[in-house]
C-alpha cells in the first residue's frame, strides 16, 4: 500500500481549503492516498459555502481509507478572505506536522497549499516562504525552489528577498551549490540522465560585456566553467530577455534564472493554474501550488483546484521515484 501524502490546507482564509475539499470531492481522480491537514471546523463551514460535502474519516496511521484528515486547530476566527494573524499558528503547525510525518516516513510527501506570507509575519514570526522553512526545519543548508509547467522548468538562484539584496546574494558559493543540487535533483527526480541547463545572466543583455553590471563576468562565467569541468551542461549566461524561445528552450531541461522576478512570470504566463512548485535539494518531497491564497475568491467556489492536482501528481511520482530508487 502507498503511504499517503500530506497537503497541509495553507491560508484558512484563502482558498487552501476550498482546494482541498473540491479535490476530496473528486477522489476517484487520485492514484496516491491523501492526509489533508486542517482545522475540522474550518473545512466543515467552508464545504457548506461551497456546497459540497466534506465527509471524510480522520487520519489513523493503521487505516487506509484514499482520503482522510488531520485535525490541526486554528486559534483565531476564520472568514474567507479576512486575514487573521492569531492563526498563523496554525499554519506552521501544519507544516511542522507533515514534515516531521515525512521524516518519520508515516508520509510520502507534503504538498503545501498556499500560506500568506504576510500574516504570518504580522503575527511575530519571521516567515519568508515555504521553501525556506523547509530548509530549515530540515537541516538543510542549501534548497533550491524550481516551477515545472507548459513544458518549461524553471529554477531560481535566490528566492524571497528584496530586489536591492539580490547582487550581493548572487555569490560564487551560492550558484555553484544551487548549480550542482539542480543538476543532481533533475536526475533524481525526473530520470534526465545528462541535464542540460540555460543559465540567465543577472543584467540587461547579460551585462553587454560588462558595460552593464559585471556579475556575469565575475560571478557567473567562472562558476559555469568551474562546474562544466566536473561535467555539467550548463549554456549561458544568457540574455533572460531572449532565452526564453524555442531555440534554446527545446534543447534544454531546465532554465535556472537568477531571481524570483525574471523566470516565474514567465513560467506562470506559460502555465498559470497548472504549474507546480518542487523544492530541490530537501531529504522529502515537497511541491506545491503555483498560485497564492486568492483572498478574492475563499469560499466562493471558483478558485481553480488544477495547480493542487498538478503538485500532487507530480509528488506521487516523485515519491514513487524515491520508493524505487531505495
Ligand atoms: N505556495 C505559496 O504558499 C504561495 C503563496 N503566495 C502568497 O499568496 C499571497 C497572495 O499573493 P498574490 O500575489 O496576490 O497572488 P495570488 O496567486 O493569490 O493571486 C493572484 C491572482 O490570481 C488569482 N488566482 C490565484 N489562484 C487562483 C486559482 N487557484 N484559481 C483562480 N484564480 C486564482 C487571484 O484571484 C488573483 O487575481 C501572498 O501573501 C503571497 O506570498 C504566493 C505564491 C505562492
Ligand atoms: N513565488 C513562489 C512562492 O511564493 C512560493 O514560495 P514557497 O512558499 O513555496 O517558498
Amino acid at each position: 500500500m502507498l503511504k499517503p501524502l500530506a497537503i497541509t490546507s495553507g491560508e484558512p482564509a484563502g482558498i487552501g481549503p476550498d482546494l482541498c475539499i473540491k479535490i476530496a470531492a473528486q477522489n476517484k481522480l487520485l492514484q496516491q492516498p491523501l492526509v489533508i491537514l486542517g482545522d475540522r471546523q474550518v473545512f466543515a463551514n467552508r464545504a457548506k459555502m461551497l456546497g459540497l460535502s466534506f465527509d471524510v474519516p480522520e487520519w489513523d496511521v493503521t487505516k487506509k481509507p484514499l482520503i482522510s484528515f488531520l485535525h490541526v486547530p486554528c486559534a483565531g476566527d476564520v472568514r474567507p478572505g479576512e486575514l487573521n494573524a492569531n492563526n498563523a499558528s496554525h499554519v506552521l503547525r501544519m507544516l511542522d506536522v507533515a514534515i516531521k510525518g515525512c521524516l518519520d516516513k508515516d508520509f510520502a510527501g507534503v504538498v503545501t497549499a498556499p500560506v500568506h506570507k504576510g500574516v504570518i509575519n504580522d503575527a511575530g514570526i519571521p516567515f519568508t516562504g515555504h521553501t525556506e522553512y523547509l530548509a530549515e526545519h530540515t537541516d538543510t543548508e542549501q534548497v533550491v525552489m524550481m516551477l515545472a509547467g507548459g513544458g518549461l522548468k524553471v529554477a531560481l538562484a535566490t528566492t524571497h528577498l528584496p530586489l536591492a539584496d539580490v547582487s550581493d546574494a548572487l555569490t560564487p558559493e551560492l550558484l555553484e551549490r544551487v548549480l550542482t543540487i539542480l543538476n543532481h535533483d533533475l536526475k533524481k527526480w525526473f530520470g534526465i540522465v545528462e541535464p542540460r541547463i540555460l543559465v540567465a545572466g543577472l543584467n540587461p543583455h547579460a551585462g553587454e560585456s560588462g558595460h552593464m553590471g559585471r556579475e556575469e563576468i565575475d560571478v557567473i562565467e567562472p562558476v559555469l566553467d568551474r562546474l562544466r569541468m566536473h561535467g555539467l551542461q550548463l549554456i549561458g549566461p544568457l540574455p533572460a530577455d531572449t532565452l526564453f524561445q524555442p531555440k534554446y528552450l527545446e534543447s534544454a531541461d531546465a532554465v535556472l534564472s537568477m531571481f524570483h522576478d525574471q523566470g516565474l512570470p514567465v513560467l506562470k504566463f506559460a502555465s498559470f493554474g497548472k504549474g507546480v512548485n518542487i523544492t530541490l535539494g530537501l531529504p522529502i518531497v515537497r511541491t506545491s501550488v503555483d498560485h497564492g491564497t486568492a483572498l478574492d475568491l475563499a469560499g466562493k467556489g471558483i478558485a481553480d483546484e488544477g495547480s493542487l492536482l498538478e503538485a500532487i501528481r507530480y509528488a506521487s511520482e516523485m515519491a514513487n521515484a524515491n520508493r524505487q530508487m531505495r
